[in-house]
């Protein structure tokens, strides 16, 4: 069963990255104080890297134990480690080298050049492993997720979920995807079905190349066509966009600003 689905537009990119990142903050905070620690699944792209830019500059991310903090990804570009190309390479340089985090809770997808070597299927298979590793035992096969954030591509892309693409079949956690449309070629994502055990799912989208695949999932496009159409989080879907990217949303979807 999945929760309600709500729509927040912010005028402007910048006031949206600020009002992501303060979200973020308090939702760390509520994760710790009702559980004792908080989980987030990082995203890459452009308004995540500004939206924890904010969160860098924000004097209230002191709030957060970073130290009781698990971040994961939801995909990465198959490339080498440190590569400027990678989701998490851009996540600690805005953000996450400025923070007391505890690296054993710091869980970036495999590079290239880690220890499944380039292969992206065996990279795949050891992600899927280390959160298995970090389920609760005897239950699933993923550990909580707090937040899961995700951008929106202009295909209607989430994560590396590409329209049309196998991957959008895919029901394993954990997929490696080669032939990406979008390059890099070759990439590693979490699928529809693990992004939908998250307790909350974050699509944060701004620019008016947004506005067509944001207008469409939430007219109910098929998730195959449209893959961001297919995500949902187990308590709250929550849209976050500016004002050009909500372009082509309905107005009953336009509850909050
Ligand atoms: O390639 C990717 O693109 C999407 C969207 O990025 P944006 O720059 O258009 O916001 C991103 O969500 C995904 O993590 C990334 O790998």
């Amino acid at each position: 069963m999945n929760g309600e689905t709500s729509v927040v537009v912010h005028a402007e990119p910048d006031v949206l990255a600020q009002a992501v990142a303060a979200r973020l903050i308090v939702a760390l905070i509520d994760a710790q104080a009702a559980r004792g620690e908080a989980s987030v699944v990082l995203t890459g792209g452009r308004v995540a890297s500004a939206v924890y830019r904010a969160i860098r500059e924000l004097p209230a991310r002191d709030a957060v134990d970073w130290r009781r903090v698990d971040l994961w990804w939801g995909d990465e570009r198959f490339v080498p480690a440190g590569d400027p190309d990678r989701n998490d390479a851009q996540a600690r340089a805005a953000l996450l080298d400025a923070l007391p985090l505890d690296p054993a809770r710091v869980h970036p997808m495999p590079a290239a050049d880690g220890p499944a070597g380039n292969d992206p299927e065996a990279a795949a298979a050891a992600y899927a492993a280390e959160l298995a590793a970090a389920a609760k035992p005897g239950t699933a096969a993923l550990p909580h997720f707090d937040v899961l954030l995700l951008g929106v591509g202009e295909d209607g892309h989430v994560a590396s979920v590409f329209p049309e693409h196998p991957v959008a079949y895919e029901s394993r956690p954990v997929s490696a995807v080669r032939g990406s449309p979008k390059p890099p070629p070759v990439r590693l994502t979490l699928t529809l079905p693990a992004i939908n055990t998250a307790d909350q799912v974050w699509l944060v989208a701004a620019g008016p190349d947004k506005a067509r695949p944001v207008g469409m999932a939430l007219a109910g496009a098929g998730p195959v066509q449209l893959p961001a159409a297919g995500v949902a989080g187990l308590s709250r879907t929550l849209w976050l966009l500016d004002r050009e990217a909500a372009a082509e949303v309905k107005p009953r979807f336009r509850s909050l600003r």
